[in-house]
């Protein structure tokens, strides 16, 4: 008998078949899902970390179990672009209280009531994120009376746009750059006791930060804008994008790190403060020890910012720049100033015979001509464009410069253009001229310097700070020039090279500003505006100590403050710029302050230099005591410089001035006024 098989078992198999297909298609579709629910949820706390990493600064505890002066538990605010829109109304133009080389500062407003001041910093280049990660991380972590308050900072990256913000305590009475050279006479509100205490609340600042600090922070860039003012007129600090702490290693003598270096190192972990960095490193110990040789904890401390910055653009150079290598300034590079500017061109003016004043402004003119050209992409948008081609010292460059953009003069620009296609000719014949010899023939050729240079400067050779605004003479105003002159309107900073003024023009204030500064733009005061405030990597021009102008040190030492203090103390008390230069007749040894100083301390006439505005009204022995104080700040050995320590004892007559601080000094005072007693405290 046929055995009947069974319909219910039949399809048994088929059956199995499916549910293990069905089973095997859950279970990979379910791993799956779980695989990419994994997945996203890695990747979204790895971007939100990121994100929070990215608004995390490593707050830098400067004092940590240091004096009670600083507080390492400041936390910074992180604001947001929205708060700092609405504070500021927009960033309008009305709320501008300062422009820098970094960036623009805002005036804001919270819903309280409360002031405060916001630095828009302009662009985002390496020098700037240089600069905003130094504020952050060492004004960040210090507290002080003497310093201005960094409230907090934000980040904006949204459509492309990289903003940075930093927010600070709102100090109502501006810089001692607005107060000492505001041209409403603002300098005369200085009185005497004010200027006094202003100098020893700078000098208590930075004996703060070189010994109440540690690890001791060095400013890097002491100068009159940097000086604040609050509403009592007591001085404070602010800036610190180009400053550095000194950081000592276990093995015994240190070696300075600068934080801002260390996160850009590639290879060197952020391992915080103290860490050294031995990548790409090349250092001259020696020098380091030798300019720091007086300072008490034998510390060395180094511009690691600068060799780094140089790094990138030298290709892993050991160095900061090759000698001889074809200097081209460019906003974000550190090449060495004093190759810019020749070697030593500060203390060649020291009655060496060697340069002037007048040597050094003919230098700065053609190294003007020579690196705007190259370096401002702005340029590159004009049609007609000529090359030209210069032997400066150290190499031999050749560069575009655009023409004039319409509406300028032509025949003005023909000049030029001749001029320049003289100067290839020349060129040809004579290929290794320096840039000083260049502009000897220049002035040889032209009998008015200066006319000269204006037709240049008209025809886009571009004047720093200054918008393009003649008056009188048929000559362009900003007005007359429409869109064009607009754009033509510009400044300089060796920050951040040349910038274009957004709506200035679209501003009445701004248009009556222009007018003003255009007036005298050329009463040759805005080589001695420029000159005061042009910063670099290294710090600002006649403020610098000549050992890192001269080429050689890339080490940022307290004793570099000091310089740069005794500059300050100068400019204080003459209401002067350490170089004023003007086009009108003047006695050209005033035009260095701090030459001139020396030539009234060898007559033993120091007092001449107060400022003329305070008539009688100043304490002669305070203004004898400072300005040969400020002599000793300004030796050209470091080593001979008194430290900020002594520099306070001095002011408040606890100490007087060692005769011996004078010894090497190109110019010794004959007299010296110094013995006080308990002056201030
Ligand atoms: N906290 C503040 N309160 C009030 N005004 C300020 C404040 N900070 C800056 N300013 C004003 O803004 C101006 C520009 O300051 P900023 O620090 O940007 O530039 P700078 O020091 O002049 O130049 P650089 O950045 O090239 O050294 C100052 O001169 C000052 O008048």
């Amino acid at each position: 008998m046929p055995s009947r098989q069974n319909p219910i078992l039949r399809p048994k198999p088929f059956n199995n078949n499916r549910t293990r297909a069905l089973f095997l298609i859950l279970t990979v579709s379910s791993s799956l899902l779980i695989f990419f629910a994994l997945i996203y949820f890695i990747y979204h706390l790895w971007s939100s970390l990121l994100n929070r990493c990215s608004r995390t600064i490593p707050f830098f505890d400067v004092a940590a179990d240091a004096s009670s002066s600083s507080s390492p538990s400041s936390k910074l605010q992180l604001f947001s672009y929205k708060e700092l829109k609405l504070a500021t109304n927009d960033f309008d133009e009305a709320n501008v209280i300062g422009k820098g080389g970094s960036g623009t500062v805002f005036r804001g407003i919270t819903r309280d009531g409360k002031l405060f001041a916001v630095k828009r910093l302009d662009s985002l280049s390496l020098q700037s994120e240089a600069e905003f990660q130094n504020e952050l991380q060492i004004l960040g972590g210090l507290k002080s009376s003497f310093l201005v308050t960094l409230l907090g900072y934000c980040f904006d990256e949204k459509d492309h746009h990289h903003h940075r913000f930093l927010v600070y305590e709102y100090m109502p009475n501006k810089s001692l750059q607005e107060l000492l050279f505001n041209e409403d006479g603002g300098g005369s509100c200085l009185s005497w006791e004010r200027r006094f205490s202003i100098v020893l609340d700078v000098a208590k600042a930075l004996e703060f930060m070189h010994f109440g600090c540690d690890p001791p922070v060095i400013h890097g860039d002491i100068k009159p804008s940097n000086v604040l003012l609050d509403c009592e007129f007591r001085a404070k600090i602010s800036d610190f994008g180009l400053s550095r702490v000194k950081v000592e290693e276990e093995g015994g003598y240190g070696v300075g790190v600068d934080l801002f270096s260390q996160e850009l190192s590639e290879s060197t972990p952020q391992t915080g403060v103290g860490t050294p960095t031995h990548h790409h490193e090349v250092v001259d110990f020696s020098l380091a020890l030798q300019a720091s040789s007086s300072s008490k904890n034998s510390r060395t401390s180094r511009n690691i910012k600068a060799m780094n910055l140089a790094m990138e653009e030298g290709e892993g150079r050991g160095k900061e720049v090759e000698e001889n290598e074809e200097m081209n300034v460019s906003p974000n590079s550190v090449l060495d100033l004093g190759k810019q500017w020749g070697r030593d061109w500060w203390w060649k003016q020291e009655g060496s015979g060697e340069l002037c004043s007048k040597d050094y402004v003919r230098e700065w003119i053609g190294s003007q001509i020579h690196n705007n050209t190259e370096e401002n992409p702005d340029w590159d948008n004009d049609e007609k464009k000529i090359t030209i081609s210069t032997t400066p010292e150290l190499g031999v460059s050749t560069r575009t410069v655009d023409k004039a953009e319409s509406g300028l003069n032509e025949s003005r620009f023909d000049t030029l253009q001749e001029k320049f296609a003289e100067e290839e000719t020349h060129k040809k014949s004579k290929k290794h001229r320096n840039m000083e010899e260049w502009w000897k023939e220049e002035e040889h050729n032209n009998k008015n310097k200066i006319r000269v240079l204006r037709v240049k400067f008209k025809n886009r050779l571009r004047v720093p700070h200054f918008r393009y605004c003649f008056h009188g003479k048929g000559e362009n105003t900003v007005e007359d020039r429409g869109e064009g002159g607009e754009a033509a309107a510009g400044e300089f900073s060796f920050r951040r090279g040349w910038r274009r003024k957004s709506s200035s023009s679209s501003n009445n204030k701004n248009k009556k500003k222009n007018k003003s500064i255009g007036s005298e733009m050329w009463s040759g005061d805005l080589f001695s505006r420029e000159l005061s405030s042009t910063t670099s990597m290294r710090g600002t021009l006649c403020y610098i100590a000549p050992e890192y102008g001269g080429g050689g040190c890339c080490y940022l030492m307290e004793k570099g403050d000091i310089y740069s203090f005794g500059v300050l103390i100068l400019v204080i008390i003459s209401g002067r710029r350490p170089l004023h230069v003007l086009a009108s007749p003047m006695k050209l040894e005033k035009a260095n302050l701090v030459s001139w100083c020396r030539q009234l301390a060898q007559s033993g006439n120091v007092l001449e230099l107060v400022d003329e505005r305070l008539k009688d009204l100043y304490n002669k022995e305070e203004a004898g005591l400072c300005i040969n104080l400020a002599l000793a700040c300004l030796q050209k050995a470091p080593e001979l410089r008194p430290d900020i320590s002594e520099v306070v004892r001095i002011l408040r007559g606890e100490m007087e001035i060692s005769a011996a601080a004078f010894e090497f000094s190109p110019s010794p005072p004959a007299k010296i006024y110094g013995s006080r007693s308990k002056r201030r405290s």
